[in-house]
């Protein structure tokens, strides 16, 4: 417990070394930091918006409650004492924070509404401390909240994903129905950790209900108020075939079949060759068992491996001639209602675009794995947490950075606030200029506590896809 303690102090509001030595750097005086959080604009970023998702969770497991306890701030003292070979650690000030506020911290964060989607280049948070005595901790949070850039990129990626399939959806069926089904993340094992596995698979939830990442199904019951946040189907892997050996691939398929004879079930079937798979054992060998499954039962073709969208044309294809297809009313093919396909391999934002052709997309559903939850970092979205505005001498300055060698990487100034202008467009007033009754920032934490609650099925609703880019200009 001890141990724990303090390394939830340590690690919990900093663990980035740097940032124990800064009160000492301020001018003196000094009686306010307030900073912000933004994913800055990128001339040619293939990502316009982003959906804020995250900080819910980030308040409630490390900065509600009194987080400082004495306890904690000697564990620290001795840790910091070590690691610099002298005394930094502001052990003064953290008493403070324990006797003066209960170890509760005197800190403000104002946020954009979880699930909401803002363009790049608008505040998305402010942090400012509560308390004049505090100005050195609105930087101490910052490491910790900085990390916000994960569920961001990974909600903001699985929504990209969204719009794609939906334009398919929509362009070779007319319908958007089973659209929150279409992309299954595959990424648990793919992840860096548990709690890596939780926020991103809570991040793709909110734009989907499809999952094999049970700790996401975990973070959005626990953290946003969501019994059950995805579906998952009985599935076959690669242990379960090759474990019958190479000659017996079919009595791998048929126990399959046997043993989840109702509901839907997925089966891996390029063990060996995929498209002898489909041809002699799904549409031959298997082929009456495979008949008789219903639409709500039907059996769910995986390849895995080769290239996605070739893969995928040539198996149809296959199937298409052993079990035959119909026109739906666009005119594109549908396979039987007791089959489909599912690729999970080799499947990102650009690949998924792929699979078009005169097949309908109602055909296909898709997975994903690292490419949804690890094949990015902080500067996908150019996530940044900068000061823009300090009180010294009870007089407030507005603050910024403005590097010559970068100019892309000018920071905000003044306090700010996002409104919705006259033209109906979502944009940062800096310089305090912003008027209160128009800023859409909400004060989600105060003093230790959470002041806003969002829901998952809130979340959704914010991240929904808008009417334009459900019918996108063809
Ligand atoms: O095939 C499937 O059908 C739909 C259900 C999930 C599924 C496979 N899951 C999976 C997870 C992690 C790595 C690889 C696959």
């Amino acid at each position: 417990k001890f141990r724990v303690a303090a390394e939830q102090l340590i690690v919990a509001v900093d663990y980035l070394i740097s940032t124990i030595t800064h009160y000492k750097q301020y001018p003196p005086n000094i009686s306010k930091i307030y900073s912000y959080f933004e994913c800055r604009r990128k001339k040619g970023s293939q990502f316009s918006e982003v959906v804020v998702f995250g900080l819910q969770y980030l308040l409630k497991k490390y900065l509600t409650g009194p987080v400082v306890t004495e306890e904690k701030i000697q564990e620290a003292k001795l840790f910091y004492q070590m690691h610099f070979k002298q005394a930094v650690f502001d052990e003064e000030g953290w008493r403070k924070v324990l006797e003066k506020h209960d170890g509760r911290l005197p800190i403000r964060i104002k946020a954009v509404p979880e699930g909401r989607i803002i363009p790049r280049g608008n505040v998305l948070f402010t942090v400012e401390n509560t308390d004049p005595n505090f100005y050195w901790l609105t930087n101490y949070i910052e490491t910790m909240l900085v990390q916000m850039w994960y569920p961001i990129t990974v909600a903001t990626i699985s929504r990209e994903f969204k719009k794609i399939l939906a334009k398919h959806l929509k362009a070779t069926s007319g319908s958007l129905e089973g659209l929150d089904q279409k992309l299954h993340d595959f990424g648990y094992r793919g992840v860096s950790s548990q709690e890596s596995a939780a926020l991103g698979g809570a991040a793709h939830l909110v734009n989907f209900c499809s999952t094999d990442t049970v700790a996401g199904l975990l973070m959005a019951q626990r953290y946003y108020g969501c019994p059950m946040a995805g579906f998952s189907i009985p599935a076959a892997e690669h242990s379960t075939i090759i474990s019958w050996g190479r000659s017996k691939e079919k009595e791998a398929f048929e126990r399959v079949l046997d043993q989840f004879s109702s509901g839907p079930v997925s089966v891996v079937s390029d063990s060996y060759d995929i498209f002898n798979a489909c041809k002699h054992i799904w549409g031959d060998k298997l082929k009456e068992r495979v008949m008789e499954r219903s639409q709500d039962s039907c059996l769910v073709i995986r390849p895995d491996s080769g290239d996605p969208a070739e893969t995928v044309i040539e198996v149809i294809k296959i199937l298409e001639e052993c079990f035959g297809c119909s026109l739906n009313s666009f005119g594109y093919k549908v396979l039987p209602s007791y089959l489909r396909i599912i690729q999970g391999d080799g499947i990102d934002l650009s690949s998924v675009d792929e699979v078009r052709k005169c097949w309908s997309a109602e055909n296909v559903f898709f997975g994903c794995g690292s490419a949804l939850l690890q094949k990015l970092n902080r500067d996908t979205l150019s996530c940044a947490f900068k000061c823009s505005y300090v009180e010294t001498n009870g007089k407030g300055m507005d603050v910024y950075k403005q590097p010559v060698t970068d100019p892309s990487k000018r920071s905000k100034r003044g306090r700010l606030s996002l409104r919705r202008n006259s033209d109906g467009f979502l944009e940062t007033v800096e310089r305090g200029a912003g008027k209160p009754e128009e800023d859409l920032l909400v004060t989600v934490f105060e003093n230790g506590s959470l002041m806003q609650e969002y829901s998952l099925e809130e979340i959704r609703k914010n991240a929904r896809l808008r009417e334009e880019e459900l019918n996108p200009p063809t």
